[in-house]
């Protein structure tokens, strides 16, 4: 039940096509300026095959048989072109709602333990729970909804929504406290305090962004559904003019001739495949397993010129362990060992569980009544420290080096004369040093050791090509930051960073006019995940960085932004591309169109029927035939999207306009030729 495997099944075509013919309904259509004009015409020309007198007496009614078989032959052709831009949007639209369907099924009437006042827990309906509610759920129960773990830690299979069967930890405090309606607890017990309120759980979002309920236009969209439909205006004021010309010259211009030309102008290809092509991009990011929050977000991903990452668990593996104890400033590496134990004993991060287990091997004994009743100093991003407050008034601190200097200064300490010698060395390693401080008295330095993720380098050059600049932000030292920047080969780096400066750069980069992602867990990057453009928060993060971002991975990989900016660059370029093939066709029409009508009224035209078509009534119905054909040949364009290679703006445009400007151009050429052979061949429309 996962909604990354989402294939184009036989089921799907059969509905998207049955889907086809509901979009014709008129209030449907109208949101499709482009489409809504070819079905006023297919209703004239449908008209006019059962009175070709409606609109002039001038038929002849000799020609009445003949007349009536072409209006029908036009009437037919702009059904089909109709039709195929409907297939085009439902087919987009149907493995999205084959999606929803399978997440609806795991929405299940559940009964939930409720805390009440007292403490006590009565069971209710999870469908009542509200936001603030406490609820307690145990071993091999589905959680009842959204919220935050308070107290337990456990593993939990959210397989319902990321469609990943391996189970993940969740655990009160920290970073990966949240949890998902409708996942299962494996193992332990919970209790948690629900985040959302009925019908806003994360899963109801997922369900209305895949099925497209909520879609709207985005903005990129909406100006070249704006474009599309002012060249349609353009177009139909030109056709409108046309007969008072003609009568003029005293000729008559025939009706369906008129829609026909119509048709063929107005760029009927891209304003057909459009919102596939928008569908289709959202389509390709869930598949994905990210969950963007709006269209916009895809789009602005297209366009980012700036990517921020942080350095822990992005560009390195992220398990930094304790690998060693130096000691400074005269003192021994087991004193040292034991007090970073000692300050690591309450600390759940996984650099301080290492540092436990480091000592372990060195076979430390302390004293359970040094620490028994001693108050925990949680580590936090802000101070970059994290130890204990003994019994005894002992105050014992490790942490960020430039941290605990300035601490112990604060405190009239001395710094230790090899303190920063042997940073250095750590840091030049691309290690990270944690000093350790016992009463303003510096003990030594853990080295943390972490390692550049293989590929990185790959990666980074990669977007490089794309025109993007990355930055790493860290809160590590600076020389830690310059090794690892130099090593995964990002183009700047910020060092020694608290919350607030993440999202001071991203502002600073804002103000110049560029459009900045970022990706984040902790509710301390729910700012910055704000203001980015585009903010993926990890599906493991807490409920406020979810919140915060505008896209969510379920597989909690913050390097997935790659990906996430080549799919937005995708969409982008693929509408450009088929638009530009989409006006690049309707050129060549007009060589096959014009000379065909005017011809009798202007011979000097005939210079412009450069493909010797073989009757003005057959030009006029292959390209309107081709002008229909080409949608469905599209289709798996706009569906699969036009490949993206990295590489600078305008590379792209130069060779965009080559590949579908020039082809746009050549093909309808061949094609309607290819076509009016055959209809001659068949003696259709001789
Ligand atoms: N458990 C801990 N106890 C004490 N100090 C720590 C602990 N974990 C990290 N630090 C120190 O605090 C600094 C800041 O940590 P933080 O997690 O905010 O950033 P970071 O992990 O270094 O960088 P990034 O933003 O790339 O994840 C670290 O560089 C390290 O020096
Ligand atoms: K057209
Ligand atoms: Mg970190």
């Amino acid at each position: 039940m996962s909604v990354t495997k989402g294939t184009l099944s036989a089921e799907i075509l059969k509905s998207s096509f049955l889907e086809s013919f509901k979009k014709f309904h008129p209030k449907i259509l109208f949101r499709n300026p482009v489409m809504f004009v070819v079905e006023i015409g297919m209703l004239i020309t449908f008209w006019l095959t059962i009175d070709p007198w409606a609109f002039s007496s001038k038929v002849s009614l000799g020609h009445v048989a003949s007349a009536r078989g072409y209006n029908l032959a036009v009437t037919i052709i702009l059904f089909f072109t109709i039709l195929f831009g409907n297939f085009a949007e439902a087919i987009a639209e149907g493995r999205g709602k084959a999606q929803a369907e399978t997440l609806r099924k795991t929405k299940t009437e559940l009964i939930a333990r409720l805390q009440q006042p007292d403490g006590t827990f009565a069971q209710v309906p999870a469908s009542s729970l509200k936001k603030g509610d406490i609820v307690k759920v145990v071993a091999n129960e589905i959680i009842p909804a959204d919220g935050e773990v308070l107290e337990g830690i456990g593993s939990v299979d959210e397989s319902a929504i990321t469609g990943e069967s391996a189970p993940v930890i969740r655990g009160a405090g920290g970073d990966f406290s949240s949890v998902t309606g409708g996942t299962k607890l494996l193992s332990d017990e919970f209790l948690i305090r629900i985040t959302v309120n009925p019908g806003e759980s994360f899963l109801d979002k997922m369900i209305g962004l895949v099925e497209g309920a909520t879609r709207q236009k985005t903005p990129n969209e909406l100006a070249l559904s704006v474009l599309l439909a002012g060249l349609t205006l353009i177009f139909l004021i030109v056709i409108v003019c046309l007969p008072p010309v003609a009568d003029y010259l005293g000729k008559s211009l025939n009706i369906a001739t008129l829609i026909a030309l119509l048709v063929c102008l107005i760029p009927t290809t891209i304003g057909a495949l459009l919102s596939a092509i928008g569908i289709a991009g959202m389509d390709r990011v869930i598949r994905f397993n990210v969950i963007a929050k709006s269209g916009k977000a895809v789009e602005a991903a297209g366009d980012v010129n700036t990517l921020i990452l942080d350095k822990t668990g992005t560009i390195t593996i992220g398990n930094r362990l304790a690998s060693e104890f130096i000691p400074v400033g005269g003192h021994e590496e087991k004193e040292l060992a034991e007090q970073a134990v000692l300050s690591s004993l309450f600390d759940e991060t996984p650099e301080g569980r290492s540092v436990v287990e480091l000592g372990q091997t060195m076979d430390i004994q302390l004293r359970r009544e040094d620490y028994v009743d001693a108050e925990n100093v949680e580590f936090s991003a802000d101070t970059r420290m994290s130890g204990l407050n003994l019994k005894n008034g002992f105050i014992i601190r490790k942490g960020a080096v430039d941290a605990i200097k300035r601490y112990v200064q604060e405190q009239g300490g001395e710094i230790p004369e090899d303190l920063d010698h042997y940073t250095e060395l750590i840091a030049k390693d691309g290690g990270t040093p944690l000093a350790v401080m016992v009463n303003k008295e510096i003990y030594g330095l853990i080295y943390l050791k972490d390692i550049v993720k293989p590929g990185m380098r790959e990666r980074f050059a990669e977007l490089r090509k794309m025109g993007i600049k990355t930055v790493m932000c860290t809160g590590d030292n600076p020389l830690t930051a310059a090794t690892i920047a130099k090593e995964a080969g990002v183009d700047d780096f910020i060092a020694e960073a608290k919350p607030e400066d993440k999202m001071q750069l991203i502002q600073r980069e804002q103000e110049q006019g560029k459009l900045v992602a970022m990706s984040g867990d902790g509710t301390n990057d729910a700012p910055a995940l704000a203001q980015a453009d585009v903010g993926l928060a990890m599906n493991t993060g807490t409920a406020a960085a979810k919140e915060a971002g505008n896209m969510v991975d379920l597989d909690s990989d913050p390097t997935k932004l790659i990906e996430v900016v080549s799919i937005g660059k995708q969409l982008l370029i693929t509408r450009g591309a088929l638009t530009t093939f989409s006006i690049a066709n309707d050129v060549a029409k007009y060589f096959a169109i014009i000379p065909a009508m005017f011809v009798t009224m202007i011979p000097s035209l005939q210079v412009l029927n450069i493909m010797h078509l073989s009757s003005p009534r057959s030009a006029i119905l292959s390209a309107l035939i081709f002008n229909a054909l080409v949608i469905p040949a599209l289709i798996p364009i706009a569906m699969r999207g036009v490949k993206y290679r990295p590489m600078s703006a305008t590379q792209m445009l130069i060779r965009n306009l080559l590949i579908f400007g020039v082809g746009g151009v050549i093909v309808p050429f061949a094609g309607i030729k290819l076509i009016d052979v055959i209809l001659t061949a068949t003696g259709w429309f001789s």
